[in-house]
């Protein structure tokens, strides 16, 4: 295909490389020229994976209607809260007959959107047009060639498998699924879960810990996935189970590091600062997911904490307290508990 990946960080550059790999024609568009031009003349993204060496193919561009002229897949590569910013500037320059397929894992604060609601919304384009890539995808992992898996979603399952083909590399192997809200449902969770993990880790607190959270973690995933129409096999796939682990458990992980800092005693902000301008989705999407937890009367614990942590000045260690403080339940998954 001729695809374009808008976006330059990196994830974005890791995807622009499997798809060269895979065999398409593939440009990025980078907001600095600099950066651009680095790709182009040293075939390295030094601000975001650096030491790996890019593919020869790969261009980049920092002018949006070059960018987008005469693609048939546009991916689309920045944070999921600067999303409707982003695309409605691309918008006058999409060709009509485009695939958009979102990278973001995250849901936007202002409408509680999910990342197709809010593409379809900003495009008008139609359903089949518009499809999700998630699954246990660490940026650095996946630029150094080991192998992985993800998940295409689109409610057209041929367009799923159109980008299916377009995304097998050697090293990467694409699965489909027509789920479009669980899959993005997963990749939204598990970044606020890998928060409370990486607080857990930051505290000293061993495996018995990390496996509970991921666990529970899962359960609220998938009664707020199932709320909203997701199939709950879809959770226990890459774009849920999967990705939570590999999340979770990751010191590569932006959001688990993030909540490490924070269990080692930073500040929010001192944690913001160490991020070096790189996305931790988690940290503004415990609001989003919060509040669709809320509207739709599901019960978030280890959300609520993490959003405490965040944005209500909760101290980490007091999170202990309030969670093991909830009164006892049977272990069930699925049900609103
Ligand atoms: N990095 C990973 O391992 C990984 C893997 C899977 C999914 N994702 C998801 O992909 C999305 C993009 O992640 P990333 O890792 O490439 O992020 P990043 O922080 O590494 O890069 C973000 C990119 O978006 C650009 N951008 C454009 N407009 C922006 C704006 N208004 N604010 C901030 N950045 C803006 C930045 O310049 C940068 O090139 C996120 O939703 C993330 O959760 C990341
Ligand atoms: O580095 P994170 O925490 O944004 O996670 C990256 C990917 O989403 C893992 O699949």
């Amino acid at each position: 295909m001729r695809a374009v990946v808008m976006g330059s960080g990196s994830w974005g550059t890791a995807v622009a490389k499997i798809l060269v790999d895979a065999g398409n024609e593939v440009t990025m568009w980078a907001r600095r020229p600099e950066l651009a031009e680095q790709i182009n003349t040293e075939h390295e993204n030094r601000d975001y994976l650096a030491g790996i060496r890019l593919p020869d193919a790969l261009t980049a561009v920092s002018s949006i209607p070059e960018a987008l002229a005469g693609r048939e897949l546009v991916v689309c590569a920045v944070p999921s809260q600067s999303l409707r910013e982003n695309l409605t500037q691309w918008r006058e320059h999409l060709p009509d007959d485009a695939i958009l397929l979102s990278l973001a894992k995250g849901v936007e604060i202002s409408t509680g959107d999910r990342m197709s609601q809010l593409i379809k919304e900003v495009t008008g384009f139609d359903d089949s047009q518009i499809a999700v890539l998630s699954g246990p995808n660490l940026a650095r992992e996946i630029a150094e060639e080991q192998p992985a898996a993800t998940v295409i979603a689109c409610t057209d399952e041929a367009v799923a498998q159109r980008i299916q083909q377009a995304f097998a590399a050697p090293y990467f192997r694409p699965y489909t699924n027509t789920d479009v809200v669980g899959t993005e449902i997963g990749g939204a969770a598990k970044n606020v879960i890998a928060l409370a993990c990486g607080m857990a880790a930051g505290m000293g607190f061993g495996e018995n810990t990390l496996a509970t959270l991921i666990t529970r973690g899962l359960a609220e995933t998938i009664r707020l996935g199932t709320a909203l129409g997701a199939d709950i096999t879809t959770l226990a796939g890459l774009a849920g189970i999967g990705d939570l682990v590999a999340t979770c458990s990751s010191p590569l992980s932006r959001n688990r590091t993030f909540g490490a800092r924070l269990g080692e005693g930073a500040s929010l902000e001192e944690a913001q600062a160490a991020t070096n301008g790189q996305v931790a989705e988690g940290v503004k999407s415990c609001r989003s997911v919060r509040a669709l937890a809320r509207e739709h009367g599901v019960e978030m614990p280890l959300t609520e904490a993490v959003y405490q942590v965040c944005h209500q000045d909760l101290a980490v260690a007091d999170m202990v307290g309030m969670l093991l403080g909830r009164t006892t339940k049977p272990e069930v998954y699925g049900a609103q508990q």
